[in-house]
């Protein structure tokens, strides 16, 4: 009756509860509505009281209407009456009026501090600078600044890392926080440093400063990241690490959406996530194919085969976005043909290497096996209607083990122009002659192995 579930669960769900209390973003980059988002997806139930509304994009502020300090507190006192906030992120809050109702209300909290005096196009996002230093400061468990919001606070100029420590000290001391973080993005060289001290001295982390035109949003979400990670596991160099490790992850993946500066990437980390197991699936999918097809041991040579799969196309980095199956495609003496499970990402394969190849190269593509040679099978594709082109491997270079699929999409994209679907070769001294088979998407091979294998 009523539910068709088997199981009915008696456990009730229960999330950490977080708050964020700043501007609304309209264009979704930078304030309390990606704050939100940056909660979501670190596992963390965000609520969000609204300082400012700011008209804004990825060019830049139009405007800002201000909240008055009476809504505001109704918005805070009515969240602090109901959910259990473990910790509170301060982002762009305006007016004295406004640090006055979170000095009352918020006494006893954990909060870390983001003080965005200005935003990327010059925008001030904090109006009453000395009586924010005054009243939020001195309550704050941590403040995140970068060098210019650090410099402008403590009133020392910072220029080198030595003058780091001088602000971080001078912060620390002058209004009691026990953790200052100042952020290197808006420095030069080839890492983004950026430095956390506390009682214990300075700790620093260092990323590679990324090329990247899309970073509308670091700060807020690097704020929120360390104050939903602090949450989860109480440790604040910990949830430094994390914070930043996530931050990198976000601009690596940047966002090129409307005409300005777009917003970074932060749920890149668990869409990566959900399509493996998408791919996982495709891949079971096609070990059903391949082993309950009668035929399908024509198509697998001496070396046996395997099956490359990637995530799409431009979330793919490396090895660990390609998936294949650990015991390769085997054809058995009596031509049975076994898939040996489980399906693995960045297993360092021919077919894995071949495809990531392909991927960087700017191909549309998503699986690639490697066939068996035989003039039949290689007439067989031409005339299902897919393009092929031979390869000598006599004209390889010498190069080490783990170049040669590198060698060969480089070798057909100069020599031909594009890459054709087929590529094949008769093979060379101690090299089985190969055929190598690529498509867009699972649908695509399933369907043309089966055209294929019917032609046989
Ligand atoms: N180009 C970049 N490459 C790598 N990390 C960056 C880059 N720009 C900013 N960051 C990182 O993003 C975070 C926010 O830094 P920053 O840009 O200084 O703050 P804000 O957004 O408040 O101006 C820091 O962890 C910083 O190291
Ligand atoms: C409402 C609001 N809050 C904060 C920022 C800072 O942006 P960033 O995180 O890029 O410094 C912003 N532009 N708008």
């Amino acid at each position: 009756m009523g539910s068709s579930r088997e199981y009915e669960s008696e456990k009730t769900m229960i999330k950490p509860v977080g708050m964020s209390i700043a501007g609304l973003d309209t264009g979704n980059g930078a304030g309390g509505e990606t704050d939100l988002r940056v909660f979501e997806v670190l596992g963390i139930h965000g609520v969000f009281a609204i300082t400012a509304i700011t008209a804004q994009s990825t060019k830049g502020i139009k405007d800002i209407t201000v909240v008055n300090p009476e809504f505001l507190k109704k918005q805070i006192e009515t969240l602090l009456e109901d959910f259990k906030v473990e910790a509170v992120k301060i982002g762009m809050i305006y007016t004295k009026e406004q640090f006055q109702v979170v000095n009352e209300l918020l006494n006893d909290y954990f909060l870390v501090a983001d003080p965005v005096l200005y935003a990327k196009d010059g925008t001030p996002l904090i109006r009453d600078i000395e009586e924010y230093k005054k009243i939020i400061l001195p309550k704050v468990k941590v403040i995140t600044p970068n060098i210019i919001e650090a410099s402008a606070i403590s009133g020392v100029k910072i220029e080198k890392e030595s003058d780091v420590v001088i602000v971080c000290k001078k912060l620390r001391d002058s209004y009691n926080i026990p953790y200052v973080i100042i952020k290197g993005g808006h420095s030069k060289g080839d890492y983004s440093f950026d430095y956390m001290c506390n009682d214990e001295g300075l700790y620093k982390i260092g990323y590679k400063r990324l090329q990247a035109k899309d970073t509308h949003g670091t700060g807020s979400v690097f704020a929120t990241a360390l104050t939903a990670e602090y949450i989860k596991i109480r440790d604040l160099k910990l949830a430094f690490r994390k914070a930043r490790d996530f931050v990198q992850t976000s601009i690596e993946y940047g966002l090129n959406i409307g005409k300005g500066i777009g917003p970074v990437n932060v749920s890149v980390e668990i869409m990566k996530k959900s399509m493996k197991y998408e791919a996982v699936e495709e891949m079971r999918r096609f070990a059903d194919f391949a082993e309950n097809n009668d035929r399908f041991w024509i198509l697998i040579p001496e070396v046996q085969s395997n099956l490359a799969h990637s995530i799409k196309p431009e979330y793919v980095r490396d090895l660990n976005d390609i998936a294949t199956f650990r015991g390769r495609i085997i054809r058995r003496w009596d031509k049975k043909v076994i898939v040996g499970h489980p399906v693995v990402f960045g297993n360092p394969t021919h077919t894995a290497r071949m495809l990531l190849s392909l991927i960087l190269k700017g191909k549309d593509s998503t699986c690639l096996m490697n066939i068996r040679y035989d003039d039949k099978i290689v007439e067989s594709f031409k005339r299902i209607g897919y393009e092929t082109i031979e390869i000598n491997r006599e004209l390889e270079p010498a190069h080490g083990e783990g170049k040669t699929m590198q060698w060969i999409i480089e070798y057909v994209s100069s020599e031909y122009g594009g890459i054709p679907n087929v590529i094949y070769d008769k093979g060379t001294k101690g090299k089985e002659a190969m055929i190598r088979f690529w498509t867009k998407n699972m649908e695509e091979m399933i369907e043309a192995l089966d055209n294929l294998l019917k032609m046989l």
